[in-house]
């Protein structure tokens, strides 16, 4: 057996210091599994992300190895849902020499922030930066509209002895809009929209809205060339693309038209467009790319990621460990249909809790959903050996981690979003399985602290899931044919599974965990544990 995973398995072990601690019980497991996710949050809140990426030295400032001077010849823009708070911790950090700032941040985002307490993610009055909200239930309207341009008339105003600071994070799409004329805000919102409801990828929607775009696809470095331009990024998109991320602002397009007509022609649009939108498509395919402006303005760009789900993820695994666990990150991009996802996780649960070797069958399994689930099989190889190693040496508890953004294709009309509906097939899929009945557990929170139109961020499940649900008198099956995940942990007792950690204030995608006990190989040994 141990041959056969070798073929699965070419990186070499990794050191590994084993710890002894009492085994975990279930409930203290889920109390330990909501602790490592609240340490992920916390790790990407965007003042802390802000103020980690900014070095202060008397008159000059140094982002990223980068050194800048100030001299009253500092401007601000930020478009976002996590942009307030950075905006907040810049000015603390560099409103002496903040000229004028204008950041374009969801409606209601203040009252809101106000009402949670979070006063600190707030600007002060008279700071000097703009707020402006817009994009109600998160669609470009005319207020963001606004917003945009007067955040292009201030980057078209700059000079070459101007700093542009520019803050982005998720949802700066539709906190920017700016269609090309003669597109109008509403045919633009029609194309995306049609776009998302025929089931396209985030990377397909802003290869589109950047096309259509004046500020996206590097717009706004246009404008605000001869300007420097330093953007710092919170990444709310699989494997940090900058040029994705918001539609990529301050990064210039690599994409020809052929792509963009491609997205169009898959979801079967390109037939039914506006006049306005053919035209601008039109005069895209004319323009070429790469020219000299082009390459002049990029030299005056630098684009940092300043916090992401990898971050999010190293800090829940410190977390994990102050409280006992192994920690393993298998990785930040686990995408693709919730269906293929869930099976991943419980093979992985049935590969580390099996009481004999695993088989190579489990592995070969494993193995294969990684190109639907977005995994490199190096990823996933390292990932097990490490889990087989827990197994064998009989660590106390070993705590798997993964983030990304998981599909779910609506079939129902339920109430649900992708993380609720994730732990949902997962709890399911363990309850079939032979598992120690003091684990695995396994959790799907979203970063932002909402899942879908749901109050709650996601759930967290076991394999006592089915037996749970079954006593309560409530089917799992057809909840989950109807998309009906948040009214399903609503009702299971009294809605305890559900995570609900209220507004977060960030978003770097989902967060996957699997909590997974310390598993007797010696089947002479009993596996249930008694919680104090
Ligand atoms: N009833 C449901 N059950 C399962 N998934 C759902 C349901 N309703 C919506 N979703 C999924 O939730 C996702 C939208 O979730 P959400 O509102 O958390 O946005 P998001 O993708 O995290 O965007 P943002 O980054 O802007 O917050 C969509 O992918 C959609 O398929
Ligand atoms: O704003 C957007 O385009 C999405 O949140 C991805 O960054």
């Amino acid at each position: 057996m141990a041959r056969a995973l070798s073929l699965f398995w070419r990186q070499p072990f990794l050191a590994l210091v084993v710890r002894r601690k009492p085994m975990l019980c279930k409930m203290s497991t889920d109390s330990h599994a909501r602790k490592v996710f609240a340490a992920a949050v916390e790790a990407v809140q965007p003042n802390s992300v802000v103020r980690q990426s900014i070095e202060r030295n008397g008159d000059s400032v140094i982002i990223d190895g980068h050194k800048f001077t100030l001299k009253r010849n500092l401007h601000l823009v930020g478009f976002g849902k996590a942009v307030l708070g950075m905006a907040a911790e810049a000015e603390r950090l560099l409103g002496d020499h903040l000229v004028k700032g204008i950041v374009s941040v969801p409606h209601g985002i203040q009252q809101t922030l106000q009402q949670h307490g979070k006063d600190h993610l707030l600007l002060k009055e008279n700071c000097g930066i703009k707020v402006m909200e817009g994009a109600k239930h998160n669609l470009p309207d005319a207020d963001a509209q606004k917003a945009a341009e007067e955040i292009k008339h201030l980057a078209s105003e700059l000079t070459e002895k101007d700093i542009l600071l520019v803050l982005i994070s998720g949802g700066g799409s539709a906190l920017l809009p700016a269609p090309i004329p003669p597109i109008s805000l509403q045919e633009k919102l029609d194309v995306t929209r049609r776009l998302a409801a025929a089931g396209a990828t985030i990377q397909e929607l802003n290869t589109v809205r950047r096309a259509l775009s004046d500020l996206k696809g590097g717009g706004l470095v246009h404008y605000a060339h001869p300007a420097q331009v330093v953007a710092l990024i919170l990444s709310d998109v699989v494997g940090d693309p900058l040029d994705l991320i918001a539609s990529g602002p301050t990064v210039q397009s690599e994409v020809g038209p052929g792509e963009v007509l491609s997205v169009l022609e898959r979801y079967k649009l390109l037939n039914s467009l506006p006049a306005s939108v053919n035209d601008v498509l039109g005069r895209i395919s004319q323009r070429t790319k790469g020219n000299k402006n082009e390459m002049d303005e990029s030299e005056h760009v630098l684009n940092v990621v300043i916090g992401s789900n990898s971050i999010a993820l190293e800090c829940a695994g410190h977390r994990a460990r102050e409280l006992g666990f192994q920690p393993v990150v298998l990785s930040p991009r686990v995408c693709g249909d919730v269906r293929s996802v869930s099976r991943l996780y419980s093979l992985l649960a049935r590969f580390a809790c099996s009481r004999e070797e695993p088989s190579a069958e489990i592995a070969a399994e494993i193995l294969s959903l990684g190109p639907e689930v977005g995994v490199e099989s190096r990823d996933l190889s390292q990932t097990m050996e490490f889990l087989d190693k827990g197994r064998t040496e009989r660590w106390d508890a070993t705590c798997l981690l993964a983030g990304g953004e998981p599909t779910v294709e609506l079939t129902g009309k339920g109430l649900g979003g992708r993380n609720q509906e994730l732990a949902l097939r997962v709890g399911l899929e363990m309850s079939g399985l032979e598992l120690p009945p003091n684990g695995p557990v396994f959790l799907s929170g979203g970063t932002d602290g909402q899942d879908g139109p749901t109050e709650a961020a996601g759930a967290i499940t076991d394999a006592g899931l089915l037996m749970e649900a079954q006593a309560q008198g409530l089917d799992i099956n057809s909840f989950l044919a109807n998309n009906d995940s948040y009214t399903f942990f609503s009702h299971l007792s009294a809605g305890q599974h559900l995570l609900v950690p209220g507004l977060t204030c960030t978003n770097v995608m989902d967060l996957h965990m699997l909590l997974i006990p310390s598993v007797p190989t010696d089947k002479s040994q009993p596996t249930h544990q008694v919680c104090p």
